[in-house]
């Protein structure tokens, strides 16, 4: 069961600017990798197919439930893009504590936490304090975090910022692994380099339109065909974004 949007407009404030404009958009199967420039409105899509925004008109669903509804938040799961160590709480406290909120009962949370924790390979680090966590550390309790409820869907808000070439690859490398044939990714970024070959389907976002979604291949394909293979995600992506642009200008 997937996330779909049903012509969605969402602007931040009640007459703020719309940031997304009658969008209509399935999260599709797999590990999708959602690509787009500064601003584009990739966390805002995010934060709506969270529940954690509602938009202004249309509906944002999954099967019959609706993200107003308490049955749909339970199985989406949302990573922002700072994960705030909990004070006084250690690292399997804090991956416990978003199962509860999601509507665990406390000792289900309790063993689904180190489970969680264990699938990031943190399971040596449940009992630090998330204080003293690195960054990466608590990315990966985010990460966690995210998958402590057995969520359908999981939207990521740019895990890999900031991480150096290596720390980001060996990071995308586990996202990568959380998507199954029941539960789908979707992974934000504006780095074309996390487009690893593993992702199944690539989704652009410019100017809170979608301006491409299909399988990481056909994204490719958008490349000229003379270019190396290590750059043909980002060749890709600015045709892609050529392309909308002169659609915008006509
Ligand atoms: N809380 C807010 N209040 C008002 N405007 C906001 C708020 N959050 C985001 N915006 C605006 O909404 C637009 C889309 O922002 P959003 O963060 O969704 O883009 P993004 O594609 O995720 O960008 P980035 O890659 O820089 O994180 C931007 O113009 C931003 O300034």
């Amino acid at each position: 069961m997937s996330i779909s949007f049903e012509s969605c407009s969402f602007g931040y404030g009640r007459a703020g600017t719309p940031i997304l404009s009658d969008l209509t958009y399935t999260v599709p199967m797999g590990f999708t990798v959602l690509l787009g420039p500064n601003g584009a409105g990739k966390s805002t899509l995010l934060k709506l197919a969270g529940g954690l925004h509602q938009p202004r008109s249309g509906t944002v669903r999954m099967g019959d439930l609706t993200s107003r509804e308490s049955a749909y938040l339970k199985q989406v799961a949302w990573m922002p893009q700072t994960i705030i160590p909990m004070t006084g709480l250690s690292a399997r406290e804090q991956v416990a504590y978003t199962g509860w909120l999601k509507g665990m009962k406390r000792p289900q949370a309790w063993d689904a936490a180190l489970s969680a924790l264990d699938r990031v390979n943190m399971a040596d680090r449940a009992d630090v304090a998330a204080k003293k966590l690195s960054g990466g550390q608590l990315r990966r309790v985010g990460v966690a975090s995210a998958l402590v409820h057995g969520a359908r869907v999981l939207l990521l808000d740019e895990p890999t910022a900031g991480m150096d070439p290596t720390q980001r690859r060996v990071f995308r490398d586990l996202i990568t692994g959380l998507a199954t044939d029941e539960v789908r990714v979707l992974m934000s970024t504006h780095d074309v380099s996390d487009l690893a070959e593993e992702a199944d389907q690539v989704t652009v976002l410019q100017q809170g339109r979608i301006t491409f979604t299909g399988a990481t291949q056909a994204f490719l394909a958008r490349a000229p065909e003379d270019t190396p293979a290590a750059r043909r995600a980002e060749a890709a992506y600015t045709s892609v974004s050529a392309l909308a642009t002169a659609q915008e200008s006509w």
